[in-house]
């Protein structure tokens, strides 16, 4: 069983706290919401005051997925306007253990995420620590790319790898759809985000078609 995390990048923000509501009656206990800065992304979306807002608006965990260079620099400040997890990437954390005892330090679950190119076994000696491996299947930055299909590998890789040993939890996030999401459940995955197929068309009602595949 796994659950659905709505990336907020796709949602329409003149109403997002309708969105968010449509989210809460389709029964969404998690948001994804993708900090891009430009640099470590080719695109720039929020920053803390957007996470503060939605965190006064709504009891839905939060899920803060740091797609930036030097992460380190704000994990306070999104800790302290209500980031439940907080996700940063391999790629760009020169001291990712160091960056993860922070994360927890300040209470929040500590995820982190892998480009398509980079492989599980770089995360060999966190894997202890981190409560989410977060498998990108398109290369972060933009929603309505087209899922990478050799990530299934990758996630039944994680999966394999975690056994019993480790507690992590496995979330994938980039193209995913009514289609897809069942082979990436069944290869080990607990979260998918997804953007595209929630906002495009009825919030609702594309909620509840993945929710019944992936349950
Ligand atoms: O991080 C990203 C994109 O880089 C995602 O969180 C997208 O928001 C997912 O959107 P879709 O691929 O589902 O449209």
């Amino acid at each position: 069983m796994a659950i659905l995390a709505p990336s907020i990048l796709s949602a329409d923000f003149l109403n997002l706290g309708d969105n968010i509501r449509k989210l809460e009656n389709a029964g969404i206990e998690m948001l994804h919401i993708d900090i891009m800065d430009g640099h470590f992304v080719p695109n720039l979306t929020f920053g803390p005051a957007l996470v503060e807002y939605v965190r006064r608006f709504t009891r839905l965990k939060l899920d803060v997925h740091l797609m930036m260079t030097n992460p380190q620099d704000y994990i306070d400040e999104f800790c302290d306007v209500g980031a439940d997890y907080i996700t940063v990437h391999q790629e760009a954390c020169m001291h990712l253990d160091r960056v993860i005892s922070l994360i927890k330090k300040r209470g929040a679950k500590a995820g982190v995420a892998l480009n398509p190119a980079t492989p599980p076994s770089t995360l060999q000696y966190v894997l202890d620590d981190v409560d989410i491996v977060l498998v990108m299947s398109v290369n972060p930055g933009f929603g309505g790319q087209k899922f990478i299909e050799r990530m299934l590998f990758k996630v039944a890789e994680l999966d394999r790898l975690r056994g019993d040993k480790y507690g992590y939890q496995i979330e994938v996030d980039g193209g995913i759809n009514n289609k897809n999401v069942k082979s990436l459940v069944e290869s080990g995955a607990d979260i998918i985000v997804a953007g595209t197929a929630v906002f495009r068309g009825d919030i609702i009602e594309n909620c509840k078609k993945i929710g019944a595949i992936i349950k």
